[in-house]
């Protein structure tokens, strides 16, 4: 899976991208993540990428010029287009199911949108789809584009060293994730739940299922129905 981002700050990508999870699958060659930064497209010889709104109002609006070069760099000899995201506040909400979708394609372009927003004219012409993290307001895509690239990562084989951990990744079955314990048995007092320590896994599997009904129901009643209406 390859991630091409356009963003003006790609060293905040190199940075996050290159940790943990993401960085090892990218060492295995199973995901790739490039920062494009738009500012190396600009026409202008002071490096404009923003500009007054026309109408007027507050704060700078991305132009068109240097997205659209970005993208064409990106996408020029590829046989097809790939899709292209916009992370922003109008977009669909994320799921796991649609993380579960977008870790079908094999090449995903990510524009990040800054400033007061992007000329209307980048989304009409280029973007596939607009997607949001959640309704509240950021300063810029970049990080909703990183929350998409870490869930996204994770669904691809081979990323998640256990594929086991797939299988219980919690919203994965629509169900919150059942309560975790390690050592010691017992802090200041505090006891970890007997069966978990009596070995009986079918039992401990039984315990932990229902955990996982119960903590949905009482914390996201909303996924507990939808839960109810799957089965
Ligand atoms: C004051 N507004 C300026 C313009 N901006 C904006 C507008 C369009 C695109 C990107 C941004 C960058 N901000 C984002 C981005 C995503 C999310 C999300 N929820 O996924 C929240 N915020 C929205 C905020």
């Amino acid at each position: 899976m390859k991630f091409d981002v356009l963003t003006l700050f790609p060293e905040t990508f190199e940075l996050v991208m290159k940790e943990s999870i993401i960085g090892r699958a990218q060492e295995k060659g199973l995901v790739e993540v490039n920062a494009i930064d738009i500012r190396d497209y600009t026409k202008d010889k002071h490096r404009k990428v923003d500009d007054y709104p026309f109408g007027g109002g507050s704060g700078m609006v991305m132009m068109c010029q240097p997205v659209f070069d970005a993208f064409r760099a990106v996408t020029q000899g590829l046989d097809t287009k790939p899709r292209v995201i916009f992370m922003s506040p109008q977009g669909r909400v994320l799921t796991q199911k649609m993380a579960v979708e977008l870790s079908k394609e094999e090449h995903l372009i990510l524009l990040c949108g800054h400033y007061e927003g992007i000329d209307e004219r980048i989304i009409e012409e280029l973007v596939d789809e607009e997607i949001s993290i959640g309704d509240y307001v950021l300063t810029g895509g970049e990080l909703p584009a990183m929350v998409l690239i870490d869930c996204v990562s994770r669904l691809i084989p081979g990323v998640l060293s256990s594929e086991g951990s797939f299988s219980d990744e919690s919203h994965f079955n629509g169900l919150l994730e059942y309560p975790q314990y390690t050592r010691p048995a017992e802090y200041e007092g505090r006891p970890v739940p007997e069966i978990l320590l009596s070995g009986h896994h079918a039992n401990i599997q039984k315990w932990r299922a229902e955990q996982s009904l119960e903590r949905t129901r009482k914390k996201r009643p909303d996924l507990y129905e939808e839960y109810l209406k799957g089965k």
